[in-house]
């Protein structure tokens, strides 16, 4: 049988006397796209950067096509696309980016790839002196020129503005239409709705939440409005049918759980008739990815 893209089992990773990976346990799929999420400091980089062989793990196993991560065979199967640097300063985006395509058998055209990223007209420009975005696309291209089987995006869009960050989505879906296998990791809640197979969310170094985009949110769906904060939500949940919710999160959005059907909604929008609230962009949806991760992560800041 192929092994899976990547295999997580009882991960440990400290630095000095802190645990940030603390017996993680997950495994990403061939041919899927795998989100890892968690909070800041969750130990998702630590993690992928051990999957990479960038960093030696503390306990625990790690398998990547099957092969310990710093199998050498792994690096033209393999590609690979750092948080920072890794470029240096004073290569130019497009020199650099034919340098290592190279490296591989087969890689892709690396003009294409500068065209699809956008940045043919920054080709001669050192990597010193193009933006923080410019850098990261330069990044992404030298981690998918040489048609990796599997490739490691750590947070791939972070910085990048509306079209660079659509232009890498739709790089992304067709790396997986063309079978490769991503691992990616991300604060963006609906990149990893968008573009996940399989999301992993992990805090303080353990897995708290995995599966489906659906299968985490859940088919439930919520009513919620927005109103001047600190309405008293006692006697609406008195009307409501029993195995009713009502929060107030943040203040002034007020989210409403239960059987959400016409009775609830009419409930609701009587209710807000006799207090003289006024609900504004009232909708009926399902919980979202980031809805889910907060209930997971809790909303104090690390
Ligand atoms: N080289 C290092 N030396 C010491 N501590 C480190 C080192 N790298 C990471 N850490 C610590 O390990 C923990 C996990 O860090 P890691 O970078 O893996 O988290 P992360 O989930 O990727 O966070 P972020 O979302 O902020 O990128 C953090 O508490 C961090 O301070």
């Amino acid at each position: 049988m192929e092994s899976p893209a990547v295999e997580i089992l009882d991960l440990v990773k400290r630095y000095g006397g802190a645990t940030a990976v603390d017996g993680l346990t997950f495994r990403a799929e061939r041919g899927e796209v795998t989100a890892v999420l968690g909070p800041n400091g969750a130990g998702k980089t630590s993690t992928v950067e051990i999957c990479e062989g960038f960093r030696k793990a503390d306990g625990g196993v790690v398998r990547v096509l099957g092969l310990p991560p710093d199998a050498p065979e792994l690096r033209a199967r393999v590609g690979v696309m750092l948080q920072a640097g890794g470029v240096p300063p004073a290569a130019r985006c497009g020199e650099w980016l034919r340098l290592v395509s190279r490296f591989y058998a087969r890689p892709l055209d690396p003009e294409a790839l500068l065209g699809r990223l956008g940045l043919t007209e920054h080709a001669r420009t050192p990597y010193r002196r193009m933006s923080g975005g410019q850098q990261q696309r330069l990044s992404l291209a030298a981690a998918v020129v040489g048609r990796p089987e599997l490739v490691f995006l750590d947070e791939p869009t972070a910085g990048l503005d509306p079209q660079a960050r659509h232009a890498c989505w739709d790089l992304v879906a067709e790396l997986r239409a063309a079978g490769v296998s991503v691992v990616l990791t991300t604060h963006h809640m609906e990149e990893a709705e968008r573009l996940a197979d399989h999301v992993v969310i992990i805090d303080r170094g353990k897995v708290v939440a995995e599966g489906t985009p659906a299968t985490l949110t859940g088919a439930e769906r919520q009513l919620r409005f927005r109103a001047r904060p600190g309405l008293g939500l006692e006697e609406l949940l008195n009307a409501l049918p029993s195995g009713s919710a009502a929060k107030e999160s943040p203040s002034g959005h007020y989210i409403i759980e239960g059987q959400v059907g016409p009775e609830l909604l009419a409930t609701v929008t009587a209710w807000c008739a006799a207090e003289g609230v006024m609900a504004d962009d009232l909708r009926i949806e399902r919980r979202t990815l980031e809805d889910v991760f907060l209930e997971l992560t809790g909303r104090e800041l690390r």
